[in-house]
């Protein structure tokens, strides 16, 4: 067998082989005609009928992704490539493998020739002292890591069915499980609440990913895919469905949905985008903002975006004042009715740097707190430097939020989700004072597997209610999550309801991380006007077949536990009656998908995960740590803080942060992500020694450095 690879491969090297360069460039130009057949055919099925409906949780889904105008040439691109290694591959001969073809095109390095496939153009300022927007230049040796617009990056090879794009199948060829099953089966809603970690600990693990990735469905030039007939009561007939439908059918006996006659979920495959040399091979997802954790949520990931949410004086954001409100709200987007789900006009739909802030009141709540943090600072800045222009203020103020945001990460969020000790193990801990660890060969994009599997599990610990607590403390007012999905008037039904929303998120408890899920977000996702929704779950396991993810058994091997021959070698990492619920749904143990398996594994002590999610986690938190030239405690670098400011900067707490930034929040515990107890009190805001405050004034410089 190996030698007939050989001889093989060698043979196509010589081009007399089975696939000559004649054939190769065909491939190439039939590929190109093929991508944009589809494209024509997926813009004539929109026009001709077949789009998503208004107040349906299909548009919902959208509301909450967009592929940016820039990023649509990338996408297109990537699909020739996907149709011209189809086509290569169906030219080579019946008994070439998936894998024997992926070493063929290492081997042979295929590339699309295209004026957008040019090496990288991207020109960097070695001065600049500011990270860019959009991520490039960071990395001086690959300006192109990090940026907004980069594939994920991969540990494992893809599980494509045919090495490229297809959608996995079983070991034995059969369908892999539905999705939608194995989310009632394993991921059941039982209401059971973490002891330890409140609400704010899910908002802000929310708000770091959309800093961190945004992988976005695929949309037609006349907008959104539909994949399912409108009354959701099955799937469109193939030949009026676009070749990126991947719909979730409903199973018949289904405990939710059989009751609304809904057999189908709309779902739509990721927009993918080409390697940097234009390669031809398997599909690689794009991450539409930068991975660095830099705030682009706040600020956004391109220039334009950015220069929209300023107000060109003294560095500040752009904010609304509201009557009876001493600090300002988001400014509001232009058409309010295209992103949100609102009942009229005067309910509130924000604009920041990210599209999907106003997918609950709770994430926009917490982009508010930074959108004030920045112009908090920026005002103080500008008053202790009234010489600054309003480019400096703004990179300034921008630079101490972004390290603000790292320094909460590091030592309050993860240390708290994930353990303190493995945290030093897998040395994601950042030092005392000064790290030295920048590692410029460590690239910092987004682990496919940690976006689109590992983190994701935390959707088991978002709780059914969003609570708000008067200034009094004395009741408790719940509102159903699924009430409130992209619409974020909570936030502004009267003056008091912001800090309202504070209090509650910091008295309510989170969900325990377990594979138990609430209703809310599995069968109530997006409902706008319905009785039902869509199941966050079971995206997400369909979202990791989309990219192709290893399964389970292949991620237990690479992070170092043995592979499992049969279920029962999962017994290390799991209960016995898990084991059996596997083995009942899955045919075989190398079929597990791995937000599954990853899901069902027992909690490492002081984790609140298993041990294959906490190395997939922890090395995603290495790589953005090492691999960013600006992260906060970087020493000896000419953009580094002085010592003077960075010892201000690790005083920064999530309970600051509220502190500073609510009109009525006067008492906070000084553990933001832990529910108040005997050993994590309430103090003032104004009790400095336990809710320690950044003092700026180290950023004051003499008179004549004005940039
Ligand atoms: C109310 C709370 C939340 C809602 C409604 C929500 C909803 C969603 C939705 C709709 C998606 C896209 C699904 C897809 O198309 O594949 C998603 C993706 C994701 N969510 Fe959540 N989520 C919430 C909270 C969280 C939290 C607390 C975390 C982690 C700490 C988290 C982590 C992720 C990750 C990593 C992704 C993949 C992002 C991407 O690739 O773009 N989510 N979530
Ligand atoms: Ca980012």
């Amino acid at each position: 067998m190996i030698w007939y690879i050989l001889l093989f491969l060698s043979r196509a090297k010589e081009d007399d082989g089975p696939i000559s360069s004649k054939d190769v460039a065909e491939c190439l130009k039939c590929g190109r005609e093929l991508a944009r057949a589809a494209r024509r055919r997926g813009n004539e099925l929109v026009k001709s009928g077949i789009n998503l409906d208004a107040y349906t949780p299909g548009i919902l889904h959208f509301f909450s992704g967009d592929l940016p105008p820039d990023l649509k040439k990338a996408s297109d691109v990537s699909k020739e490539i996907l149709s011209a290694t189809k086509l290569l591959q169906m030219k080579m001969h019946s008994s070439v493998t998936p894998s024997m073809f992926h070493s063929y095109l290492e081997q042979q390095g295929v590339c699309l020739r295209d004026p957008f496939c040019q090496p990288s153009l991207i020109t960097c300022s070695s001065t600049s002292k500011y990270r860019s927007i959009d991520g490039t230049c960071n990395n001086e040796e690959h300006p192109e890591w990090g940026r907004k617009g980069a594939p994920f990056t991969r540990i494992a090879m893809p599980r494509y069915a045919d090495g490229i794009y297809t959608m996995p199948v079983a070991r034995s060829g059969h369908s892999l499980p539905n999705p939608r099953l194995l989310s009632t089966r394993l991921f059941a809603d039982r209401a059971i609440g973490s002891r330890v970690l409140t609400n704010m600990n899910v908002q802000f693990g929310q708000f770091i990913t959309h800093d961190m990735l945004f992988q976005v469905m695929d949309v037609t030039d006349e907008g959104g895919i539909q994949c399912c007939l409108a009354d959701g009561r099955d799937v469109l007939p193939p030949e009026w469905q676009n070749d990126k439908c991947i719909p979730i059918t409903v199973p018949d006996n289904d405990p939710f949905y059989r009751q609304h006659d809904i057999k189908c979920l709309n779902f739509v495959r990721s927009v993918t985008t080409p390697r940097d040399d234009c390669s031809l091979g398997h599909a690689e997802q794009m991450n539409t903002v930068t991975s660095y954790l830099d705030g682009s949520a706040i600020y956004g990931s391109d220039k334009k975006i950015s220069s929209k949410l300023r107000t060109k004086s003294g560095g500040r954001l752009r904010q609304e004042e509201r009557t009876g409100c001493i600090r300002g709200f988001l400014p509001s987007v232009k058409d309010k009715f295209a992103v949100c789900d609102l009942r009229n006009a005067s309910e509130p739909c924000y604009l920041a740097g990210d599209i999907r802030i106003n997918q609950s009141p709770t994430l926009a709540m917490l982009h508010t707190l930074l959108l004030r943090e920045h112009n908090r600072i920026a005002n103080k800045l500008s008053k202790l430097n009234p010489l600054w222009t309003d480019e400096k203020l703004f990179q300034e103020a921008r630079k101490i939020v972004i390290a603000e945001i790292q320094h909460i990460t590091y030592q309050e969020w993860l240390p708290t989700n994930f353990g303190a000790d493995y945290l030093r193990y897998y040395r994601i801990s950042p030092s005392t004072l000064y790290s030295r660890d920048y590692n410029p060969e460590a690239n910092p994009g987004v682990i496919n597997s940690f976006g689109a599997a590992a983190f994701r599990f935390l959707h088991s610990i978002i709780s059914d209610n969003i609570v708000t607590c008067p200034k009094t403390y004395d009741k408790a007012y719940l509102y159903r999550l699924s009430d409130y999905y992209s619409n974020p008037c909570l936030l502004e039904s009267d003056p008091d309801s912001f800090d309202d929303v504070v209090r509650g998120i910091l008295a309510s408890n989170a969900g325990e991380s377990d594979p138990f899920c609430t209703g809310e977000i599995t069968n109530l996702l997006f409902k706008s006007r319905n009785q039902w929704g869509m199941d966050l779950i079971a995206m997400d396991i369909q979202r990791g077949r989309d990219h192709g993810i290893a399964s389970y058994n292949d991620f237990r091997e690479i992070c170092g536990l043995p592979r499992a021959r049969t279920f029962q070698d999962l017994a290390n990492e799991m209960s016995q009656d898990r084991i059996n619920a596997l083995q009942h749904l899955y045919e075989c143990v190398d079929d597990i998908d791995l937000f599954v398996g990853g899901a069902l594994e027992r909690d490492m002590q002081g984790s609140i995960l298993g041990y294959t999610f906490q190395c997939i986690v922890a090395e995603q938190f290495y790589r953005t740590r090492i691999g960013d030239r600006f992260f906060y405690d970087n020493g000896e670098m000419p953009h580094s803080f002085t010592t003077d400011q960075l010892k201000e900067i690790k005083k920064a707490s999530m309970a600051r942060l509220i502190c500073d930034n609510t009109d009525g929040v006067h008492f906070v515990q000084k553990k933001a992500f832990e529910v108040e107890s005997a050993y994590n009190p309430k103090y003032k805001c104004d009790d400095y020694n336990n809710i320690p405050y950044v003092d700026l004034t180290a950023w004051k410089k003499p008179s004549l450095d004005i940039f």
